[in-house]
């Protein structure tokens, strides 16, 4: 580390304090409607073969295809229909020797029956069928147990719930899963010069932004944030806005206040009650503070709409991940080429904006390195992750990227 970075936290080290503050939230058990994306508290055993019944994947007739031997359009075999079996049927058949059973997709198919010859390989004739082709033994007949054996496992602790994950869950006939519930975080803006989008602006007054960026942050992380938008620069407000929501979130997320100016809010109203102010060797986002309030964990983010994003980039969402039981924390990250060359301050850990192209492997800047260029990170797909100690990189040069969409 070089001189001018030895006052300043290192981005891991702070990455593992605000992860530190999060254990993983309590598991509770969901209906399958509301557990979009959540993780999986324990490994599910299926109660249940899958399918549960041998059962026909074809519309046609359930034979002995000893039976069918050669069966051909010039000689087809005629068998007597003995039984109509749609899905559903519940009743236990068998099939008698020269008789077929009418079957549908997915009903049972009869004891005796060795296959299932689908209905255009035949005349479709009920009360007596004509079968033009022979069929093997086993053919179109999905087996009990072939998917899933009972008591086996479906899905591991961990798992993230999808699409197929629930629908797999509603297979076995279970209505209901455990997991972490999603945090609940307290995001709070704080500026007064900040002012409700929809109104008018005065000279110095700016529109609130961190609050609905931090607010949907979470949100793509898997939390459930509770948007307080923003206090002015008053600590006496500060705490009252607080106050009442201590006791129901799992986190408190601030924005702003906390740099070296004469009115930092949160800083001012947190410090020496358990929170730390610190400036951590990253650009943007050195002034960081992270701690406990009252029993509530604490993460204070810098003002700067940019610093802000790629904090909680950083710090933030594996933290997030982490605490709703989540295995894979991380954003993918790979190495692509430079498109144009940059500059990085010595000492500190940079993430630029940038805009990889998959099928080129290039990276190209998205906009300069000011922490207030929020449309430039609009245009983003990707952080690059510029090493402390590297201040200078040329076109062509190899970095690492953080695919963040
Ligand atoms: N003397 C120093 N000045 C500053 C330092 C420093 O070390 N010494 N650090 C700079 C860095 S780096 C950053 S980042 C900022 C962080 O400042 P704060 O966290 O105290 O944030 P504010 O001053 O409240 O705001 C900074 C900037 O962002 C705008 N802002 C704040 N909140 C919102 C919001 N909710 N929506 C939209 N925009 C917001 C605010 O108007 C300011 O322009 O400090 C540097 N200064
Ligand atoms: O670190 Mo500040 O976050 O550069 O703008």
């Amino acid at each position: 580390m070089s001189t001018s970075s030895a006052a300043l936290v290192e981005v891991e080290a702070h990455k593992a304090r605000v992860c530190s503050l999060l254990g993983t939230t309590p598991v509770e058990r969901r209906g399958l409607a509301d557990c979009l994306d959540l993780v999986l508290a324990e490994e599910l055993l299926s109660p249940v073969a899958l399918p549960p019944f041998d059962n026909s994947a074809m519309d046609g007739y359930a034979v002995h295809s000893g039976e069918l031997a050669g069966a051909s359009p010039e000689a087809p075999v005629e068998l007597l229909v003995a039984e109509d079996i749609p899905a559903g049927r519940t009743d236990e058949l068998s099939l008698l020797g020269g008789t077929a059973h009418r079957i549908m997709t997915g009903a049972p198919v009869p004891t005796g029956a060795d296959a299932v010859v689908q209905v255009e390989w035949t005349d479709g004739g009920m009360p007596r069928v004509r079968v033009h082709r022979e069929v093997k033994a086993g053919m179109n007949i999905r087996r009990g147990g072939e998917d899933v054996l009972a008591g086996t496992r479906v899905l591991a602790a961990g798992s993230v719930l999808g699409a197929a994950e629930l629908g797999l869950a509603a297979a076995v006939g279970v209505s209901a899963l455990p997991v972490f519930r999603p945090p609940r975080v307290l995001v709070l803006s704080t500026g007064s010069e900040l002012v409700e989008p929809g109104r008018a602006l005065r000279h110095g007054e700016i529109y609130e932004s961190n609050g609905i960026m931090l607010a949907t942050a979470v949100r793509q992380a898997g939390g459930q944030p509770e948007l307080l938008r923003f206090v002015p620069d008053d600590v006496d407000a500060f705490h009252a806005a607080l106050a009442p929501h201590l006791s129901t979130v799992d986190l408190v997320l601030t924005s702003g206040g906390v740099s070296a100016g004469a009115y930092e809010v949160v800083k001012d109203a947190l410090s020496g009650h358990g929170v730390e102010f610190t400036k951590v060797a990253m650009q943007p986002g050195m002034p960081q503070g992270a701690g406990w309030y009252r029993g509530v964990p604490v993460v204070s983010l810098p003002g700067n709409p940019v610093s802000a994003l790629v904090s909680f980039e950083v710090f933030l969402r594996p933290a997030l991940l982490a605490a709703r039981g989540a295995v894979d924390t991380e954003r993918p990250r790979l190495t692509a080429r430079l498109v144009e060359g940059l500059r990085a301050p010595a000492g500190r850990r940079q993430f630029r904006r940038g805009r990889y192209d998959a099928t080129t492997g290039l990276v190209a800047m998205a906009g300069g390195p000011g922490s207030h260029l929020l449309s430039a990170m609009a245009q983003a797909n990707c952080l690059i992750d510029v090493p402390e100690e590297v201040t200078e990189l040329a076109a062509g040069d190899p970095v690492t990227v953080l695919l963040t969409r």
